[in-house]
């Protein structure tokens, strides 16, 4: 329940309704991909946005379908890897989530690392966990424009809680 956070925009662009939220308020949109739930490895990552300070507002396992997995990664449809990521995606649960603060979506590409764990420092989710690209445990978005179109495609709005962050005057200044 609560009122959503104040909103900068609203846009539609198809049939999605993208909804821009800035400053503390802004949004990205993460999954735990089925390497990382069958690994055991959904506490340790949430754990370590929970810590950083970011405040969850969506979270669901799921199976994700095939057409859900072609929408969201529509941008890499001619890669050679596109169907093998696609069938990978959807192999097992995942768990797909929305966290909100100040610069989340930067941030958390940093918490992340690189796309090839390979490149991704220790102290990493990518450089800690995994060794492979193609088993590289988590997403995220990669702009705020890329996370307002993956949050509204993976969560209708009743998805999302509103909720008070208590600790929030301990966070921002
Ligand atoms: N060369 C590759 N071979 C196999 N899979 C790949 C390769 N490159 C990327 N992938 C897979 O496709 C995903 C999306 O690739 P992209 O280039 O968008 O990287 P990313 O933005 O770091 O990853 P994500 O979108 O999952 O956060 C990667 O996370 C990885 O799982």
């Amino acid at each position: 329940g609560g009122e959503e956070p104040q909103l900068a925009q609203q846009e539609e662009v198809g049939r999605l309704v993208l909804k821009t939220f800035t400053g503390v308020n802004e949004r990205t949109f993460l999954t735990i991909k089925p390497d990382g739930v069958q690994r055991h490895l959904v506490g340790e990552i949430i754990r370590r946005f929970e810590k950083k300070g970011f405040k969850l507002v969506g979270m669901k396992l799921m199976q994700a379908s095939e057409d859900l997995l072609k929408e969201h990664y529509i941008a890499l449809h001619d890669r050679p890897f596109y169907s093998h990521l696609v069938k990978y995606m959807s192999s097992g649960p995942v768990v797909a989530m929305v966290w909100q603060g100040l610069d989340v979506v930067k941030t958390a590409r940093m918490m992340i690392g690189e796309t090839n764990p390979a490149d991704s420092k220790p102290g990493t989710i990518r450089g800690d966990f995994c060794i492979e690209v193609s088993k590289n445990v988590i997403h995220g978005s990669d702009s705020v424009e890329s996370a307002q179109r993956e949050v509204t495609l993976w969560f209708s709005t009743e998805e999302l809680a509103c909720w008070e962050d208590s600790t929030e005057h301990w966070i921002y200044e």
